[in-house]
């Protein structure tokens, strides 16, 4: 391995280690007292409002979102989960009408400040969108886009980063013998999983995911849920989803959200076996949505 991804794997391949609580999936001793605890928080959500033009998706969100989880949004259609995600990592910087109120922070990066760098912010989260959008172009040269522009590293780094990124997205041995062929050429679920890897070359510490099985067929989608829970282990995931079951199987954290609104958040177990919310139970029981 060369030493410039010697230094770039102990960046993410540690963050577990600092964690206080990384407990079994669907554990209920995962603290839920997020706020009172910054070690465990990766994104600090407050008072946050968000806007498209006079129309108000989102009112007062506080919400901390836990390190080296994975939080599911789940909620009925037009409640908001989106426009919270893309929030995250400015991606309504390109919608005119969208405007927003309050604080998000990534550690000691005020998000929405006028001053953030947004190339750089994207770096750092990086999302996943519903349907797999490789570029046209090559599987390699899909993974090496984003290092090509942020990193300064030699064609050997660069490969040894590509072949890693593919490995983390548990989807190199599928496609090593076909890296200069064409992205769009691979099944939707292996598109996917290059572009999560696409996402994951960058060394980002956040990935936002916005339903991103909902294009995928059965296998693929367990194929992903299954990276999706062993990413965890060194990044903070936060994922959209409308399908109950993948958010019970994937995700640590639940928010559920209703008309704008953060009803309950805790922990999935929670959310979904005593829910103290009659609408949340009434949405995770399938009564309504
Ligand atoms: N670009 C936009 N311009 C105007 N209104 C928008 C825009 N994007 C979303 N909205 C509105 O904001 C509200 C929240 O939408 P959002 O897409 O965040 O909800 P959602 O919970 O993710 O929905 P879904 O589950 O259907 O994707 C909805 O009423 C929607 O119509």
């Amino acid at each position: 391995m060369t030493a410039f991804l010697k230094k770039m794997k102990p960046v993410v391949e540690s963050r577990s280690d600092d964690e206080a609580v990384v407990t079994a999936k669907g554990s209920s001793q995962i603290d839920t007292q997020l706020h009172t605890d910054d070690a465990t928080t990766a994104i600090r959500i407050d008072d946050f409002n968000a806007y498209y033009g006079a129309y108000q998706a989102l009112h007062d969100i506080s919400l901390d979102v836990p390190k080296n989880r994975v939080t599911a949004l789940i909620g009925p259609s037009g409640c908001g989960k989106t426009t919270l995600l893309r929030w995250i990592n400015r991606m309504n910087d390109i919608v005119p009408t969208a405007r927003a109120v309050g604080n998000i922070s990534l550690g000691d990066l005020d998000v929405l400040a006028n001053s953030t760098d947004v190339v750089d912010l994207r770096r750092q989260v990086g999302i996943v969108f519903q349907k797999p959008n490789p570029f046209p172009k090559t599987i390699y040269d899909n993974v090496a886009y984003g290092p090509r522009l942020h990193l300064r590293i030699s064609r050997s780094e660069l490969d040894d980063l590509v072949e890693w990124s593919l490995q983390k997205a548990a989807v190199w041995n599928e496609v090593k013998d076909r890296l200069h062929k064409p992205a769009l050429g691979l099944s939707g679920g292996q598109q996917q999983r290059v572009c999560i890897a696409r996402t994951i070359a960058t060394g980002p510490e956040v990935l936002l995911m916005d339903e991103p099985c909902s294009a995928l067929d059965p296998i693929s989608t367990s194929s992903i849920e299954d990276l999706i829970y062993e990413l965890r282990q060194q990044y903070t995931i936060v994922i959209v989803t409308h399908n109950m079951q993948q958010a019970s199987r994937v995700s640590d954290m639940t928010a559920f959200f209703y008309q704008g609104r953060v009803v309950e958040f805790g922990t999935t177990d929670q959310i979904f076996t005593r829910p103290e919310q009659k609408q949340t139970e009434d949405y995770v029981t399938g009564k309504f949505g």
